[in-house]
């Protein structure tokens, strides 16, 4: 007998404990399902904060949106870049060393651009797979709306639509490239950059200098604003190398093209694409060849890669492979990017790395 002359059914007790468990595991798992929606779980290169999976309903994404918002982004991020730089106040920290030993810096600008830009493409494509090379931090979060709006050069060039699954897309993000040279205030070199992979094939290409404001941005078999030049040196190439992490580049492209080969180090593999191309800004060295050698990741050269497609170049590893830009974030084979040149004909001249001990 209960107190107060109340009787507990011992079977009463029991389903009325059950029902509550349900009503707090329904409760609790919509909670969940709706926080871990917003700020992903996935672990992905960098470590920064991935989206949910891709749809898994098979919803697509366009690609010509997927272009505006990645010229936005970049746009964006280059003005916190820009901001940062001209408030000299960088918060230069290390995140540690790369293989050879070089600081891998980060600076606020580094931090903010990454908040913006991450946040953009998010909230525009919840559903896509986006790689970034800093952390997002979740505590962090910014809700950035894009207004739908496509710019007129971009509907000139890319007239129609091209819709791809979502799952099939993965977006890398770098922004900023070169920040070891941001940290030096050499600011030329300075880029950030947006690019969408298609089944791990480069598909647009976004590079951003913010202290020109110029932009480039191409997509294979849509259009592009920026174009080759009219004619490159194959046979003595002026060479565009790292100056931060140039391992052996020097010997290796003077024991392939000779003595008279120019080699001019710069910063950012995003200032390197550009030195291949017709680009207007004065600032911009111009270069016939673009060679790496070290360790190199994949937010550094997916847009360089997809621009170069775009017009007809090529940029793969130094034994002529293509670079898959899905999976894991780095790169071990080095790179060669070339465009309006014979390709393979360059990488038979390149000597095998792991053989002469160049790498
Ligand atoms: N050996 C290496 N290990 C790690 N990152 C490398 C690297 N070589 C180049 N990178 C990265 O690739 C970009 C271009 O390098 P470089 O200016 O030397 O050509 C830089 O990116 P970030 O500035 O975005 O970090 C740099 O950190
Ligand atoms: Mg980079």
């Amino acid at each position: 007998m209960a107190p107060m002359g109340i009787r507990l059914s011992p079977l009463g007790v029991a389903v009325f404990c059950l029902l509550g468990l349900g009503v707090l595991y329904h409760l609790y798992s919509g909670f969940l399902a709706g926080r871990f929606s917003l700020f992903g779980l996935g672990s992905e290169p960098g470590g920064g904060a991935a989206g949910p999976a891709a749809a898994a309903d098979g919803g697509t994404v366009d690609l010509r949106e997927m272009l505006a918002v990645s010229v936005l982004a970049a746009v964006r991020g280059g003005d916190e870049v820009r901001r940062v730089r001209e408030s000299n106040v960088l918060h230069e920290k290390s995140k540690g060393k790369t293989r050879e030993g070089a600081e891998d810096k980060m600076t606020s600008g580094d931090v903010l651009s990454n908040r913006k830009m991450f946040y953009l493409l998010k909230t525009a494509f919840p559903s896509v797979q986006i790689n970034t090379e800093e952390h997002v931090d979740a505590a962090d979060q910014e809700v950035i709306l894009w207004d739908h709006k496509i710019p007129e050069d971009i509907l000139k060039e890319v007239t129609t639509p091209k819709e791809v699954p979502a799952e099939s897309v993965t977006v890398w993000i770098d922004p900023l490239d070169a920040t070891q040279e941001y940290t030096e205030d050499l600011r030329k070199y300075v880029t950030t950059m947006v690019c969408v992979a298609v089944n791990g094939k480069p598909m647009l290409g976004v590079i951003h200098k913010p202290f020109s404001e110029y932009t480039a941005w191409a997509m294979v078999d849509g259009g592009s604003n920026v174009k080759a030049r009219s004619s490159y040196n194959e046979k003595t190439p002026r060479i565009v190398v790292s100056r931060s992490h140039s391992g052996m580049v020097k010997q290796v492209a003077l024991q392939t093209f000779g003595n008279q080969t120019t080699i001019i180090p710069a910063g950012g593999a995003g200032y390197k694409v550009l030195a291949l191309l017709d680009v207007p800004d004065k600032s911009q060295e111009k270069a016939d060849l673009y060679i790496h050698v070290t360790y190199i990741k994949k937010w550094d050269i997916c847009a360089g890669n997809a621009i170069l497609k775009a017009l007809g170049g090529h940029m793969t590893t130094l034994s002529g492979e293509e670079i898959s830009y899905t999976g894991s974030d780095g790169i071990e084979g080095g790179l060669l990017a070339s465009i309006r040149m014979n390709h393979q004909a360059l990488v038979r001249k390149l000597p095998d790395l792991e053989k002469t001990g160049h790498k």
